[in-house]
């Protein structure tokens, strides 16, 4: 909404300029943008300037400042919001009532270092019981530098710090690759609530193109993240292939494993964390995801009781989870974990998730010598494009997107 504000100046001198192109807050829901303003040598002192002034209590207006501008949920906390407005307010069956001091089996690490040595035993017994149950587990001694840990959270923050104009222009409809978007919310047009996280998504096709479009703040250590948590990922899905009696050859488990993204998620602190979500219970779609998340903690997984667990931060651990991918690959054997992300006032909480999926032209379904086992198929063979165009054609809803593949 444009509202037409009178302001009476009072000018230092005759030839004063005014230069306050920053945002600001009047009261909780109004933000005022001021114009480039130049005294008329021939007014008088007295003068008027033309505000824009954004009314927060317009929902309509609220959603293009945060959403369609690209301001973020960031935008709307720097600009001094102190509660939470509409949109974001939760259905209260979506909402985490208290925090959950509960953790799970994941509080325990699992060491990837002994995977090929002596315990490769009790290792892969472990990643596999983790992967059947819960779908998640974290993991040390990874073989990525905890130096770029901490560089990772570093840069992350560096880049939503940015003011908002530079992070918009990775907006989808305006970014100029195609590999990089930023946004907020999981699809924003579609949901009941929006989720109260801002995001940058970096596509990875190679070295050359990933260090020209990724924005600069995160290209390198993103790009570094990538290439260095690799080799663990596609180990442990060997691991989990070979329990199940199935050996890939290369070419498949490339295609498999060829889509690659990097994210960086930002949290802002949140006045009011019991209304909202960070990200809403789903399952990520791919093979497996390994997640970077700092100290602040907010990471719940579903139980097979349906109770939630909280996912604890452990200082240079990472978390792996199952994604849809293989629970459809393995025929169900291996679960893809309902999670989701609780808000805070302590702070803003960043995380960074890798994605591994297949190719958008693989195909996937459950693999021959596991059916041939179950004497069942539970899911049907598609192209892991449509699987990809279904899940982000709807707003999370737990293990919902899994239905797409079921059997009939
Ligand atoms: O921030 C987190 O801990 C989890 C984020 C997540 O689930 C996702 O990006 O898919
Ligand atoms: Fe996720």
């Amino acid at each position: 909404m444009k509202q037409l504000i009178k302001v009476v100046l009072q000018p230092i001198h005759k030839d004063a300029t005014l230069r306050v192109t920053e945002p600001r807050v009047f009261s909780n829901h109004v933000a005022v943008e001021f114009k480039r303003f130049e005294m008329n040598k021939n007014d008088s002192y007295q003068n008027y300037i033309e505000l824009m002034a954004v009314n927060f209590e317009d929902q309509t207006t609220l959603f293009n400042f945060v959403v369609k501008q690209g301001n973020g949920v960031k935008g709307l906390i720097d600009s001094g919001m102190s509660c939470v407005p509409k949109p974001f307010i939760q259905p209260l069956s979506e909402r985490i009532a208290t925090p959950n001091a509960r953790t799970c089996e994941a509080a325990q690490p699992i060491d990837l270092s002994q995977l090929d040595g002596p315990h490769h035993k009790e290792v892969t017994k472990q990643i596999v019981k983790a992967s059947e149950t819960l779908g998640v587990f974290q993991v040390v001694n990874h073989g990525v530098s905890l130096e770029l840990l901490e560089l990772l959270k570093t840069s992350a923050h560096e880049f939503f710090a940015q003011p908002p104009e530079k992070k918009a222009i990775y907006l989808k409809e305006v970014s100029p690759s195609k590999l990089v978007k930023y946004g907020t919310s999981f699809v924003p047009e579609k949901e009941k609530a929006i989720e109260w996280k801002d995001y940058v998504s970096m596509l990875y096709t190679n070295d050359r193109e990933a260090l020209q479009h990724w924005p600069r703040p995160c290209r390198d250590v993103a790009l570094e993240f990538l290439k260095s948590s690799m080799e663990m990922v596609k180990r442990v899905v060997e691991v989990l292939m070979e329990n199940i009696g199935v050996r890939l050859e290369e070419g498949r488990m490339n295609g498999l494993m060829g889509t690659k993204m990097v994210n960086m998620n930002y949290y802002p602190t949140c006045p009011s964390p019991e209304l909202t979500i960070g990200v809403g219970r789903h399952s990520d779609m791919g093979m497996l995801t390994v997640l970077l998340q700092d100290g602040i903690g907010g990471l719940y997984v579903k139980l097979d009781n349906g109770e939630w667990a909280e996912i604890p931060p452990l200082d240079g651990a990472l978390v792996v989870n199952v994604g849809d991918t293989l629970q459809i690959l393995s025929n169900g054997r291996y679960k893809s974990a309902e999670h989701r992300v609780r808000t805070t006032n302590m702070g803003s909480r960043v995380s960074i998730p890798i994605f591994t999926a297949p190719n958008p032209s693989e195909k996937i379904g459950p693999l021959p010598e596991v059916v041939k086992r179950d004497g069942v198929a539970r899911y049907k063979e598609l192209l892991f494009q449509d699987y990809m165009y279904n899940f982000f054609g709807q707003p999370h809803d737990g293990k919902k997107s899994l239905d797409f593949a079921r059997a009939d």
